[in-house]
């Protein structure tokens, strides 16, 4: 799978350079080919236009007399024959063959989930669908921007699937592209914009179909007269008001949890439209911490407040670059698409709101590892020997994670040799900067968190009363730009009263409302 984590798109890039030779090599044999031919045609014609001066006059030469029967007799068999020996063609149909087998290729999979990431992407930033089409995110523009039949092509899969909201602005940007073009009135453009028009009209988008039909008609005034009719038709249901067609009919369910109110806050966090207040901010400190543990120096780290209750700290700089090289490596073999555990039993599945690839490893594989593990253990004072395996993952295109909690619902069902507890605290180390987007939101808060390379985000998922804090729920905001890298900590509540002493004061009450928000 390509989508859910960028770090195997490299080898799709691969593919298409040997992709790329390979048809280069086709067009040159083919073109080697079509010189020789041509330079056989040329010289015939100049016999011609000699010979049309007078014809009879060539042909009593005997000697044109001889060449004209000669090439009649052998030459043209000879063109025959070379065009059939030509093997280039069969030639590269076989190497695609093999390359098909051999190279790496994405699958439909990797085709749906990418157009997903864009529209992820449009509608959580609110890019302008014109802007992410050429190429801008955010204002600044990267590489080329999408042809029209990329957009087409994105236009009619959301389509399919049935995102009608979706679908229009892909098609319009689709169709503006075209326009600029100089694909004129060809017919099948013509053709194509007819099509498209049609797709609004069902969709019941009758002012972007009268648009284009308009626009055929003022191409091409005499040739369509059949969309004459479609534009009576057409104004006709503008001007009563109409509201049929597939996108008045599809409202989305209001039970949607991407229409909820928790989803616009969370939205809003990402887009860093919704901050902490100031007053909250106030109290916030930013200190250097040098831990005392016995017989070891420590180096003192940046820890910086923010968030009191809860308490969230972001602690900078405590993994080196090497270390970090050194993590990406081991993981970068073994990461899979990463799932989340359903409601329904403990079988974890992929789901369309985690796009990531993860592995778990030992801290015990390698020290870079296991210094994770110190240094949350270092800095919470936790029991690290109650962690569950670190996490590491990687996460791919408008890669992402909803809303969600770190520790187990209440009536959670753990395995059978799990006796450690719910999650008490979570750690997540930032194994990379994140050019664009990708922050960590905390809808409640409401708080984002900027990924920065080598910093440490704790903070604990449980009351003293080891009841959830439901102000925790957190998420992973869409990658907008850049390749985000993680290593995930999650430390269970089992042997941690010397740190965080459990509470028989039921202080969970406060997050209650956060519980059911919507
Ligand atoms: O990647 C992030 O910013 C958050 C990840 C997260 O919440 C998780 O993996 O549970
Ligand atoms: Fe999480």
């Amino acid at each position: 799978e390509f989508y859910s984590s960028t770090s195997g798109l490299s080898q799709l890039l691969r593919t298409e350079v040997v992709l790329l030779a390979e048809l280069q090599n086709y067009v040159n044999e083919i073109s080697q080919h079509a010189e020789a031919l041509q330079s056989e045609i040329d010289a015939i014609k100049v016999e011609h236009l000699s010979a049309a001066d007078s014809i009879e006059g060539y042909l009593n030469n005997p000697v044109n007399a001889f060449r004209l029967i000669k090439r009649l007799h052998s030459d043209w068999q000879t063109f025959s024959d070379s065009v059939e020996r030509e093997a280039s063609r069969t030639n590269y149909l076989e190497a695609m063959a093999k390359h098909q087998q051999n190279l790496s290729f994405p699958t439909h999979e990797d085709f749906v989930g990418s157009a997903l990431a864009l529209t992820r992407l449009q509608q959580t930033y609110q890019l302008d669908v014109a802007e992410l089409a050429s190429g801008i995110l955010n204002g600044i523009k990267h590489g080329t921007g999408m042809s029209w039949q990329d957009c087409f092509v994105l236009g009619q899969h959301l389509y399919t699937m049935r995102d009608y909201n979706n679908t229009v602005p892909w098609l319009k940007q689709s169709m503006q592209l075209l326009a600029t073009q100089s694909y004129g009135t060809e017919s099948g453009s013509l053709d194509f914009m007819e099509s498209v028009a049609e797709y609004h009209q069902t969709l019941g988008d009758y002012e972007n179909a009268l648009d284009l039909v308009n626009y055929v008609l003022y191409l091409v005034p005499e040739e369509r007269p059949h969309l004459y009719e479609k534009r009576e038709l057409l104004e006709e249901l503008i001007r009563d008001g109409v509201r049929h067609g597939l996108l008045h009919e599809t409202v989305r369910s209001p039970t949607d949890y991407h229409i909820s109110q928790e989803f616009r806050l969370y939205e809003q966090v990402c887009r860093g439209e919704l901050k902490p207040s100031a007053r909250s901010q106030r109290p916030l400190r930013c200190r250097y911490q040098s831990n005392k543990v016995p017989f070891r120096l420590l180096q003192p780290y940046k820890l910086e407040e923010l968030h009191l209750d809860p308490l969230i700290v972001q602690a900078h700089e405590v993994v080196s670059a090497r270390d970090i090289r050194i993590l990406k490596r081991l993981a970068g073999p073994h990461i899979q698409r990463s799932t989340v555990y359903s409601l329904e039993g403990s079988e974890a599945t992929a789901a369309p709101y985690r796009t990531s690839q993860g592995a778990s490893f030992d801290y015990t594989k390698h020290r870079a590892m296991w210094r994770l593990s110190r240094n949350v253990g270092d800095l919470s004072g936790l029991d690290m020997r109650y962690a569950e395996m670190l996490q590491i993952a990687n996460y791919g295109i408008g890669g992402h994670f909803e809303p969600h909690w770190d520790s187990f619902p209440e009536h959670h069902t753990y395995l059978e040799n799990d006796h450690d507890g719910n999650r008490i605290a979570t750690g997540i180390y930032y194994l990379s900067d994140v050019q664009e987007g990708g922050g960590t939101a905390f809808p409640f808060l409401p708080l984002l968190v900027t990924p920065q390379r080598g910093s440490l985000l704790f903070w604990y998922n449980l009351h003293r009363s080891g009841d959830q804090d439901y102000r925790t729920k957190h998420a992973a905001c869409p990658v907008l730009l850049g390749n985000k890298w993680i290593a995930n900590v999650w430390i269970r509540e089992r042997r941690q009263d010397h740190v965080r002493p459990c509470d028989i004061y039921r202080d969970n009450e406060i997050s209650l409302p956060y519980r059911d928000f919507n």
